[in-house]
């Protein structure tokens, strides 16, 4: 942290009552410092269970949700054992589920997410992420990456994600590993990593970054938000407990992004499979672009859609 920062945070930390001005401006500024920013018991308890109760309803195939991807880890899917409902590792594209969507639009979300990406606000991609216990071959992993080697869209400074903690996460159960600053970088190279026990489909990692550069695991309670930048190159661990590990998640980006062209990018691995699950998700040709997949799945939240 630079030196004003730490100032600031010292200065916060020995004031009873720090005013809030002061803690807003070292928060903005611990963020463009960082690339990401934790906020202790943010989302309450209430709502947390709620999207509990969805998801578990889901699972149990109570309700169908238009669009949703519902994704296993790959050591059950490719395992010879019918796979019950408590297999979902992660269910993607909840937009068109009232009841989860209610996340994206919560007020108290939203006043960060205007603070870094500004007033118009799009929901762009949605998820719940339900961490399996890991099945012996370290598949519960996800590679170190940059979000935005998925998107096709920009500025990256107008594009945010908020990632909640639906209950205690913990080295032991795979929680997010940041390496702060890293959003200060370009965009890397991404690939699948060679993991002998095998990798999730679009699991792709940044290709050789530097393991000497320190890293931040971010332990959380239930409730605690976690801002990041899609240039912050983040991962998760193993989950090592018999626990399904929740996060809720939103990326957010600004009404007046623009989409562009991947072509002759480093993007161009993820267009090809975003194109071939999507043609079939959709149950198009090849005609669809990456841009009509994102422009599909976003959804206004504040403001107003200018250029998405
Ligand atoms: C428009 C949609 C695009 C989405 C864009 C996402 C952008 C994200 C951006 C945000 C940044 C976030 C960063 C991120 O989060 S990156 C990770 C994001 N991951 C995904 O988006 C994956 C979404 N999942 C799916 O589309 C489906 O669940 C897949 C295609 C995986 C299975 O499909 P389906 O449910 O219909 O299954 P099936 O039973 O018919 O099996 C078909 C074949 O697939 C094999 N299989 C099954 N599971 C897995 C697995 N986990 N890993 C590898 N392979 C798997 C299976 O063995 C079989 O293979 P084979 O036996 O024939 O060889
Ligand atoms: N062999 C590997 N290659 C690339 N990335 C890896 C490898 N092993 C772990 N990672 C990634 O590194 C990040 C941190 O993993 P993990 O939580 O195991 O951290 P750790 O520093 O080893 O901590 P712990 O001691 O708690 O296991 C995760 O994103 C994980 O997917
Ligand atoms: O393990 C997690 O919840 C993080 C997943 C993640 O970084 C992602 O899906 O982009
Ligand atoms: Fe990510
Ligand atoms: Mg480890």
């Amino acid at each position: 942290m630079s030196r004003a920062a730490e100032r600031l945070r010292l200065l916060i930390t020995h004031l009873d009552r720090p005013p809030a001005a002061i803690v807003s401006f070292y928060s903005r500024l611990f963020y463009e410092e960082n690339g990401f920013l934790l906020i202790k018991n943010l989302v309450s308890e209430e709502d947390i269970d709620r999207f509990r109760r969805e998801f578990e309803r889901i699972c149990r195939q109570e309700i169908k949700v238009p669009g949703l991807v519902v994704m296993r880890d790959v050591a059950i899917a490719k395992s010879e054992f019918v796979p019950d409902q408590k297999a979902v590792s992660k269910l993607q594209d909840f937009q068109e589920d009232p009841e989860l969507f209610r996340y994206c639009s919560l007020p108290e979300i939203l006043k960060y997410v205007e603070c870094f990406i500004g007033p118009n606000i799009m929901a762009m991609h949605t998820m719940l992420i339900n961490k399996p216990p890991d099945a012996g071959k370290k598949t519960s992993r996800h590679p170190m990456h940059q979000d935005l080697h998925y998107f096709p869209f920009r500025p990256a400074d107008r594009i945010v994600c908020a990632w909640t903690a639906m209950e205690k996460v913990s080295r032991q159960n795979g929680c997010l590993v940041v390496l702060p600053g890293s959003h200060k970088g370009t965009l890397q190279e991404h690939d699948y990593p060679e993991w002998e026990g095998g990798v999730n489909k679009m699991y792709h990692g940044v290709r050789g970054y530097d393991p000497q550069h320190p890293r931040v695991h971010l332990e959380m309670e239930k409730g605690d938000t976690v801002f990041f930048h899609p240039l912050l190159i983040h991962g998760s661990g193993m989950n090592q407990t018999q626990g399904f590990r929740k996060a809720i998640s939103c990326h957010y980006a600004s009404g007046d992004c623009y989409y562009i062209d991947v072509k002759g990018t480093t993007q161009e691995n993820i267009e090809k499979e975003v194109k071939e699950i999507a043609a079939r998700k959709y149950a198009v040709g090849d005609e669809i672009t990456l841009k009509d997949t994102w422009a599909v799945r976003g959804r206004l939240v504040q403001g107003a859609r200018i250029s998405m």
